[in-house]
């Protein structure tokens, strides 16, 4: 794995002001990216996924999945990922944990404002991990979404300046998303195989990170090979969950949380494992391959818990 000088200055990044930014999508967009995380690759006319990329029976709309809300935040970053007071290989930055707030169903096609901000900053003595918190309005100015995308910069730590290491967040503590996988028997299991070029129709829908299709970049990160994008995983995830807990209704989801353990690599099949505790669904992917952890987290849905 490649390493380069990194450094971090707590207080010039975290004062940065990001500008506002826009973000404008089509229906097209919002079904590219549902073939992206895998919908219909099973089953080209399946009753519950052809509204994400079809007029299914005259409909007016496509249906958009609420993990496309992720698109809204990765659009409004800095070039580069240059920010003032901070350092680092961006060869080495993964994506650890993602959170989404939906609060109206997302629009098959708009033009997003979105406000950025750093939400976090943690000092984990080998790695730094960098949070962003994007806040998404429609055109009428309506709050639609928040995300909150932890980065996890490997080789950027050690920046703090007392023997505490440095850690700043400014939201609640619940929100995090270590969550303990029950013992029990899951509610309901789905599995999926990723395709061998998912990361390659994954990225046309915005993240060109070459770590996700090039050979000799995805080596100098520590990898054999390209991997699947972190928000590609969690794609696939809460479709599962929509499917086999929300009855097909992409708009039963309110919150979502998922914390990135372990690379996928494209063509492996994933595992997803689902747990119903009241109106919470835990859930944890696992690559079949390898019998391996990959992601885990909640996904908090509206409506009652008793027509689950
Ligand atoms: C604008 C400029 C800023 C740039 C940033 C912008 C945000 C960009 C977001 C990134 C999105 C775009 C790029 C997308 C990239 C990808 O999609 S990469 C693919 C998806 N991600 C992965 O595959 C990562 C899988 N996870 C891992 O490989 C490992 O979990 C890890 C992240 C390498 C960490 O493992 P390890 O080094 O073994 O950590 P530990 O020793 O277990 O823990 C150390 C501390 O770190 C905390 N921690 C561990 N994992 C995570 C995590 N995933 N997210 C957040 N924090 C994590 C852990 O709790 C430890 O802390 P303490 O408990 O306090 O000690």
């Amino acid at each position: 794995m490649a390493s380069a000088t990194s450094g971090i200055d707590p207080h010039l990044l975290l004062s940065h002001k990001f500008p506002e930014a826009t973000y404008t999508y089509s229906e097209r967009d919002a079904a590219l990216y549902a073939l992206g995380v895998g919908a219909c690759s099973r089953d080209a006319v399946d009753e519950d996924e052809l509204k994400y990329v079809y007029h299914e029976n005259g409909q007016k709309f496509i249906q958009v999945l609420p993990t496309f809300a992720a698109l809204f935040s990765l659009g409004s970053l800095p070039t580069g990922l240059d920010l003032p007071g901070l350092q680092f290989d961006p060869r080495l930055l993964l994506h650890g944990q993602h959170y989404i707030e939906i609060y109206k169903p997302l629009p098959s096609s708009g033009r997003i404002l979105n406000k950025v901000a750093l939400a976090g900053l943690h000092d984990k003595g080998k790695a730094a991990i960098l949070e962003i918190e994007t806040k998404s309005y429609e055109e009428s100015g309506g709050l639609l979404c928040m995300n909150r995308m932890t980065a996890f910069l490997r080789g950027a730590g050690g920046f703090s300046r007392s023997s505490r290491p440095y850690s700043y967040s400014n939201y609640p503590a619940n929100q995090v998303s270590v969550i303990k996988i029950p013992k029990s028997q899951p509610f309901a299991v789905n599995e999926e195989c990723t395709q061998p070029s998912q990361a390659l129709l994954y990225r046309l829908s915005g993240d060109y990170n070459p770590l996700h299709s090039d050979p000799v970049v995805a080596k100098v990160a520590g990898f054999t090979r390209p991997i699947l994008h972190g928000l590609g995983t969690l794609g696939f995830a809460v479709r599962a969950i929509i499917k086999c807990i929300c009855k097909g209704d992409p708009n039963m989801v309110k919150s979502i949380s998922g914390r990135f353990i372990l690379h996928v690599y494209p063509g492996e099949t994933l595992i997803t494992e689902m747990w119903l505790e009241g109106k919470r669904v835990i859930y944890q992917v696992k690559v079949k391959e390898r019998n391996r952890s990959v992601l885990s987290g909640f996904v908090d849905v509206r409506g009652s818990t008793s027509s689950l």
